[in-house]
């Protein structure tokens, strides 16, 4: 039938007939997203061009081993036993993205490693995790790092100590910290705030932007794009543009300026470095291509972006339902009595020992579903799948959020529920289906260093402090996405558990 989206896909479908553009749309506005007045038009515009769309794909004929036009069938992967045949054990075929002109005309073309292919995804990919790794993934470095902005937020939270205090706010100048260490090797101290509130600004404009029907329409709608104003549509794009990549640009040029070019193999402190003297190294080896400027740029918005937004929302949704739940939160502190006993700082050495913190932090990752609509990729080449043809060129996604809600393996699946990761020992029980952060070659590529974030952050946060609702009561648990579901926004009290005052 008509979907609903991820809701109503039925768990073991792989061929869903209508465009993926379509779904997204009906998906969208039933989610309430900032659409305003025009929602129930909106809605019933969606559902109505979807069931064309639907009639038109089930009576159409087609050519086996033919690649046709791309809005035809996107197909949705929706059980895990299938995404493990298809997008992990094939993984090649499923490595693909679909290429949406729209990102073109931020991106200044196919840049960046989100939405890019072939030789340049693979290269650049490698490069990424490559570079992540000698920073300090796997070595202690990245938890000191994030040690750093644990005892930051301490600062800040314990002078706030019986107040109402915007809560997610510190969290998200902590992760920002966090990235942009990575990326460009500073942080957002005090005399940076004013820094950081720029960029925030950027980095919220996005979800503006995409929010806007018209140009949500006109991204998925070629006609409409067409007909647009360029004011109305394409200028808004070149704004986000100029605005973010004159802030990545600067950082470009001022590592330029200070890089020893001469001493390539000297200590290196962050991606954008590691770039340059690659870059470097490959211009005096006569390859000017791969390693351009206007990929750099691409790269650091990607990684920027990715590594931000993804990390705060859900460090935000897991202290909402913290808020919802104190008998889980007195659960949390009971554990870590036991196992740690004071304030000194949590680090990854005591993970394993803290079975229900873990359990807490995965059941907050299915219950956010962060990426509701996973992201769209295209098969490589001619495939199988359950029996039917699919052509080169297809639309796939793996519904990672269908099985992170599958009733079978998540009884009672809209409960927030940490013990169903506990086993009848009280050990963490790994449960395949858990996926928030993907499956196959496009697995999410800062995997690493999310877990460790999340780990860092909330344990340390728990241990140190118990959160109480402010005057207005928790924040809503009530869902609004564009692409991905977005933040909670609340003030909480904090109470110091021991210590010092
Ligand atoms: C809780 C945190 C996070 C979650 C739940 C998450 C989830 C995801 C998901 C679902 C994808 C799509 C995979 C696919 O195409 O099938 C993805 C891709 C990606 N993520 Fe994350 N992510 C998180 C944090 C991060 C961080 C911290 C970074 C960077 C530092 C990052 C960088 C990326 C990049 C670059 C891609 C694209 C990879 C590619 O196309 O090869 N993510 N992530």
């Amino acid at each position: 039938g008509l979907c609903q989206f991820h809701l109503a896909i039925p768990k073991n479908c792989v061929a869903f007939g209508c465009s993926i553009n379509t779904c997204f749309f009906n998906y969208w506005t039933a989610h309430k997203t900032n659409i305003g007045p025009y929602g129930a038009v909106a809605k019933l515009f969606g559902c109505a061009i979807e069931a064309i769309l639907v009639f038109k794909t089930l009576t159409r004929k087609r050519e086996p081993n033919t690649t046709e036009n791309r809005s035809t069938p996107h197909i949705m992967i929706s059980s895990y036993d299938k995404i493990k045949e298809t997008f992990i054990r094939d993984a090649d075929t499923y490595t693909n993205k679909v290429h949406l002109p729209a990102t073109d005309l931020f991106r200044g073309g196919k840049y960046g490693v989100i939405d890019s292919n072939g030789e340049r995804w693979r290269d650049h990919r490698r490069f990424a995790l490559s570079t992540f790794r000698d920073l300090g993934f796997g070595k202690n470095l990245m938890q000191e790092k994030i040690l750093l902005e644990v005892e930051d937020i301490f600062s800040k939270f314990d002078s706030k100590e019986g107040e109402e205090t915007d809560i997610p706010l510190v969290f998200d100048n902590a992760i920002a910290n966090v990235i942009n260490q990575l990326l460009f090797g500073y942080r957002f101290d005090e005399s940076k705030q004013e820094e950081f509130n720029q960029l925030k600004k950027i980095i919220d404009d996005p979800p503006k932007i995409f929010g806007k029907l018209h140009i949500f329409l006109a991204m998925n709608i070629p006609i409409i794009a067409k007909i647009l104003p360029e004011s109305l549509y394409e200028t808004q794009f070149k704004n986000f543009r100029d605005s973010a990549f004159g802030f990545f640009q600067r950082q470009i040029d001022k590592h330029r300026k200070e890089i020893d070019f001469d001493d390539l193999d000297s200590e290196t402190s962050d991606y954008v470095e590691r770039y340059l003297k690659e870059q470097k190294q490959r211009k005096d080896g006569g390859e000017t291509e791969s390693f351009s400027d206007v990929q750099l740029s691409n790269m650091c918005m990607d990684l920027w972006f990715a590594g931000l937004g993804t990390t705060t929302n859900t460090t935000t949704w897991a202290l909402s339902y913290l808020l919802h739940y104190p008998n889980i939160q007195k659960k949390l502190q009971k554990e870590l009595d036991k196992v740690i006993g004071s304030e000194r700082l949590i680090t990854t050495a005591d993970k394993n020992d803290l079975p229900y913190m873990n359990a807490f932090i995965n059941e907050s990752q299915r219950c956010v579903n962060l990426v509701p609509l996973n992201l769209q990729h295209e098969t490589t080449k001619d495939t199988v799948i359950n029996g039917y043809c699919i052509p080169k060129g297809t639309g796939v996604v793996a519904q990672i959020s269908t099985v992170m809600n599958d009733e079978k393996t998540f009884p009672d699946h809209k409960s927030f529920n940490p013990d169903r990761f506990i086993d009848e020992n009280g050990k963490l029980k790994k449960v395949e289906e858990l996926i928030p952060f993907s499956a196959g070659k496009r697995q999410c590529l800062g995997e690493g260093l999310a877990r460790m974030e999340l780990f860092l952050f909330i344990s340390n946060f728990i241990n140190r402090y118990t959160l109480s609702p402010s005057k207005e009561g928790p924040p809503s648990l009530e869902k609004t996405c564009t692409s991905m579901v977005e933040p909670r926004v609340f003030s909480g009290v904090l109470k110091r558990r021991r210590g010092d005052k």
